[in-house]
């Protein structure tokens, strides 16, 4: 006999991402009746605080707390099981603020839909079905498997979430892919004493950066003992007993290098195979992202698609700017948009880590921009004491200046607290805070956005 329960809400969210999430808390602060559905016990709150950034910042920390005396096994099983102390109080933390609301509600397990109103979890017996006039997609990202002959059936395949989550460290793990993912990795596992070899496509790592950033990032890598292979060509993956043999052709000639351990990290891709979107008759971009215009409402007008699964970048800022935006569409003047995003920051949390924001100086060069460019080595940045006392003087502050308007285009911070200090550089571009304002203020001693007082002087073109 079929048990099929039906409810009704005001807003339907499928996924527990970081913009489904903060829409669900609003829009049940304001009254509205939620139901959010995640498809795993494990994954209240999302990617982010689970398997995501919050896991993988606290490995960096723990990583570069690591002593040469100390046993890399035990130090790294230790250090995996505060990860998993604080993710599992993070994920509970997540269910409770929500669930706790008296007109919200969490289902758990896996939605898909049924049409444009109805989503069900579950099939025949015991299936709910959750009927809403406005529904929020925000069901994430999952790494794509390059087409590589012997890698998807390869037992040493592991994913990022199998890294965090092993008591084991490997000893030599294999990267396939310099990116975002690839390089935090690298960085991470290097320094808790795994050999790690990078295997990237590009001639270059970061090809996005300029090149004397790229080199740098490079040059500290490589300092801290990753094998960066640029220009890899992987052609085949073979499997012997405990370890893996990656085969690659660079400049025309084979090379192989053995792991116990495989990661695929040559990008995500948006989750919808499981939504049977289909049947809701929402569209997919030929990439298999969910279609969204500027306001992030999809085909079908009553539902959006937040984060990563609507092809925009995959960043957890960037899906709760999603919510606000969403937020804006449901409750407030709908004015808000896509379009509105300016000086969007991002991070690269290698040791020290490269924030940047804006043009390099490649792509205001391309654009014909009459440019001036400042840098500095942060070693020799004498207003930031700071990296001395830290004992992390490796990197480069890089500014590039509109030399008519004085207006700072971009920026290329590889040092320490490079995350905080772009977000202030970002504000600047934002409300149009000139380099000469931003190198007078007044800062804080000792930190690193003295800095400015320096680097905007250091013109080298
Ligand atoms: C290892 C790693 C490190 C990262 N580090 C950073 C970082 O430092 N900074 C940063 O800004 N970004 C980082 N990112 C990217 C960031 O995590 C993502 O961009 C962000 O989490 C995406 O959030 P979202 O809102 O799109 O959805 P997600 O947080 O991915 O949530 C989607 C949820 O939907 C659920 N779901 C999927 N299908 C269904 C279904 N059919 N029914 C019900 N539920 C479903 C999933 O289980 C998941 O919980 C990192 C990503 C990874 C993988
Ligand atoms: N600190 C952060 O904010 C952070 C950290 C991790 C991940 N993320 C997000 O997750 C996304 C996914 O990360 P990612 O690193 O998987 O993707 P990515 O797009 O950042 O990098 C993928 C890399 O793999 C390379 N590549 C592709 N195919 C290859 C092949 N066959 N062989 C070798 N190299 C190949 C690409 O040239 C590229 O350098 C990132 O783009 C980012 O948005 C963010």
């Amino acid at each position: 006999m079929e048990t099929t329960t039906a409810i009704t809400a005001d807003v339907l969210v499928v996924g527990f991402g970081k913009g489904g999430k903060t829409a669900a808390h609003v829009l049940t602060d304001a009254g509205r009746r939620v139901v959010l559905i995640e498809q795993s016990e494990n994954m209240y709150g999302g990617t982010c605080p689970n398997v995501g950034c919050v896991p993988t910042k606290m490995l960096v920390h723990y990583a570069n707390t690591r002593r040469p005396e100390d046993d890399a096994q035990k130090f790294f099983a230790n250090s995996t099981a505060g990860v998993r102390a604080l993710t599992s109080a993070f994920r509970a933390g997540n269910f409770e603020a929500l669930n706790s609301k008296d007109t919200a509600t969490v289902i758990t397990g896996a939605a898909h839909f049924v049409d444009a109103h109805t989503v069900a979890v579950g099939e025949g017996d015991h299936r709910i079905t959750v009927t809403a006039p406005t529904i929020l997609i925000n069901t994430g990202s999952e790494p794509v498997m390059a087409p590589i002959p012997g890698l998807a059936a390869s037992p040493h395949l592991v994913s990022s979430t199998e890294l965090i989550r092993t008591d084991n460290l490997p000893e030599r793990l294999v990267v396939l892919g310099g990116g975002y993912l690839g390089l935090e990795f690298a960085s991470i596992y290097q320094r808790f004493g795994t050999h790690v070899t990078v295997l990237e496509a590009s001639g270059r790592l970061l090809p996005r950066e300029d090149e004397d950033i790229a080199e740098a990032v490079t040059e500290i890598l490589t300092g801290d003992g990753v094998h960066v292979i640029t220009g890899a060509d992987i052609t085949e993956v073979r499997d012997s007993g405990a370890v893996s043999t990656i085969v690659y052709e660079k400049a025309g000639r084979k090379h192989t290098v053995e792991a116990g351990a495989l990661l695929p990290a040559t990008g995500r891709r948006a989750v919808t195979a499981a939504l049977r979107l289909d049947a809701a008759g929402v569209q997919t971009t030929p990439k298999g992202a969910i279609t969204v215009d500027e306001h992030l409402r999809t085909s079908q007008p009553h539902i959006y698609a937040l984060g990563d699964v609507n092809g925009g970048e995959q960043f957890t800022y960037i899906s709760l700017d999603d919510a606000r935006i969403v937020l804006d569409q449901l409750l407030g003047e709908g004015k808000r948009s896509t379009a509105d995003r300016r000086a969007v920051p991002h991070t690269l949390f290698i040791t020290p880590p490269l924030a940047t924001v804006g043009l390099t100086e490649s792509q205001a060069r391309a654009q014909g921009l009459n440019i001036r460019v400042s840098r500095e080595k942060v070693a020799d940045i004498v207003a930031m004491p700071r990296a001395y006392t830290v004992e992390e003087t490796r990197g480069v502050m890089k500014f590039v200046v509109d030399a008519d308007t004085d207006l700072i285009l971009g920026a290329a911070l590889l040092a320490i607290d490079a995350q905080e200090v772009i977000n202030t550089v970002a504000l600047a571009m934002r409300h149009n805070i000139t380099a000469s304002e931003l190198r007078d203020s007044i800062y804080t001693h000792p930190s690193s956005t003295e800095a400015f007082n320096e680097v905007f002087d250091k013109v080298i073109s």
